[in-house]
């Protein structure tokens, strides 16, 4: 597809609950190949945002654009299908099935479509073959057989992403990929992210509070506050800037490294 459009724009998106503005206006466009942190606050609107972006929540005002195309009012389905992939969350998982099980599965639920009776047979291997290359990709093939129910913690989120490679899709959304994990599987995630970015030229949106994880990922930081916009850049000058700081309600950018 021509790349005249980003592949993900907001325009004046907002969304009210009650009285409370939780994303106030906000526009922002997304280059192809990017990988964009999205920081704040408790209770700025990242997680909000997020959902109006993935569609579980539809904007009071404004709206979503994928390739060009508005999106705002249709389903997470539609917009999966459409390529906007957002890690999944083990509670949707079938825990009693294997790891390659579960990845065969959202393989498999990618290509129904187009799906072709004469060519059957080749679908099938070839999502087998799709299946193994994402458990290798993702450095889990020697725990493919185990059930997910019994994953260490670190390889269920390892299966989180293998999850959403699977799905194939051209923007992927993490919340907090590293939340809850040991000092030893940060890097592992991490790398899998960058490596998505690198090898998939992907997009990805991040939202994260780790300042040290976002230095190493991010080519730009946008910052959240009150669910407005209130800055936009490359990490560093983004990071130092007062008005992040004060975000951060006066914390030290080195206090802000370990947030
Ligand atoms: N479904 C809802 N109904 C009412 N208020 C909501 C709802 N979802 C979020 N909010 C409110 O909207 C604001 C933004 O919440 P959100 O979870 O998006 O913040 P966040 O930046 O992701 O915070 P955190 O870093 O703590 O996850 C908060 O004040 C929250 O209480």
């Amino acid at each position: 597809m021509a790349s005249e459009h980003p592949i993900l724009e907001t325009r004046d998106l907002s969304i009210r609950f009650g009285g409370h503005v939780a994303v106030d206006h906000v526009s922002c466009a997304f280059a192809r190949g990017t990988l964009t942190a999205i920081v704040g606050p408790n209770g700025a609107g990242k997680t909000t945002y997020f959902n109006l972006i993935s569609g579980q929540l539809r904007p009071t005002d404004g709206r979503v654009f994928l390739n060009g195309e508005d999106v705002t009012r249709t389903s997470v389905a539609e917009r999966t299908d459409r390529g906007i992939g957002r890690a999944f969350q083990l509670t949707n998982l079938f825990p009693s099935l294997s790891v390659r099980e579960n990845v065969r599965l959202v393989a498999q639920a990618k290509a129904r479509k187009g799906f072709d009776l004469f060519s059957m047979a080749d679908s099938h291997i070839e999502l087998i073959e799709r299946a193994e290359h994402v458990l290798a990709e993702v450095r889990l093939l020697d725990v493919a057989d185990q059930k997910v129910s019994v994953l260490p913690h670190g390889d269920q989120r390892k299966l989180e992403v293998a999850l959403l490679i699977a799905l194939g899709p051209q923007v992927l959304m993490f919340d907090e990929p590293t939340a809850g994990m040991s000092v030893d599987e940060v890097p592992v995630i991490l790398d899998l992210i960058r490596q998505l970015k690198r090898d998939f030229d992907r997009t990805i949106l991040l939202v994260e509070h780790k300042m040290d994880v976002i230095r190493s990922l991010a080519d730009r930081i946008i910052v959240l506050h009150n669910g407005a916009l209130v800055a936009d850049g490359e990490p560093a000058a983004v990071i130092n800037s007062p008005i992040v700081q004060e975000a951060y309600l006066g914390r030290t950018p080195e206090e802000t490294t370990h947030g």
